[in-house]
C-alpha cells in the first residue's frame, strides 16, 4: 500500500455556533488542508494517482468554500463550521470524487492556524 498526501488552502469567514467566546463572532482563517489517500497499486508511470489530479479535485471543491461565509453554505446549515466539521465535509466530498478500486481517501486534516488542526478519518 502507498500513502499520498497533498496540501492546499482556502480562505473563508465563519463563526462557531453554540460557543461562548471570541469565536462566536464573525472572523476568518486561511485554512490549510491536507488530503491523504492510499493507493493499492501503481500505474506504469509509478504513480498511485497523479498529484495533479488530487490537487485539482481538492481545489475545485475548495473553490466552493473560498472567500465565502461558511455558516451560510448548505453543508453547514445547522452545523457549526468548526475545523472538525469542515474536515468531515471535505472527507465525504473527496471520497465521492476520488475513491476507486485503487484509491481511497483515508484522512483530511484542516489547519486553522499554524498550531491548531482537526482531522477526520474512519475506523476500518
Ligand atoms: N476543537 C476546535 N476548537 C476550536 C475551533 C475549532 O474549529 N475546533 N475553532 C475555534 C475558532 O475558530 C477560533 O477562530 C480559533 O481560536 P483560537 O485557537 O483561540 O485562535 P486564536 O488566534 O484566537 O489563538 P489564541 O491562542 O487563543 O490567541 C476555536 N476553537
Ligand atoms: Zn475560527
Amino acid at each position: 500500500m502507498y500513502k499520498l498526501k497533498i496540501h492546499t488552502s482556502f480562505a473563508a469567514a465563519h463563526n462557531l455556533v453554540h460557543y461562548q467566546g471570541d469565536c462566536e463572532n464573525l472572523h476568518g482563517h486561511n485554512w490549510k488542508v491536507e488530503v491523504t489517500v492510499t493507493a493499492r497499486e501503481l500505474d506504469k508511470s509509478g504513480l498511485g494517482i497523479d498529484f495533479k489530479i488530487l490537487k485539482s479535485e481538492t481545489n475545485t471543491l475548495l473553490k466552493t468554500l473560498d472567500h465565502k461565509y461558511l455558516n451560510e453554505l448548505a453543508p453547514f446549515t445547522g452545523l457549526s463550521p468548526s475545523s472538525e466539521n469542515i474536515s468531515r465535509y471535505l472527507y465525504g466530498e473527496l471520497s465521492k470524487r476520488l475513491n476507486s478500486d485503487n484509491i481511497e481517501v483515508v484522512e483530511v486534516t484542516v489547519w486553522e492556524s499554524d498550531v491548531a488542526c482537526a482531522s477526520y478519518y474512519e475506523e476500518r
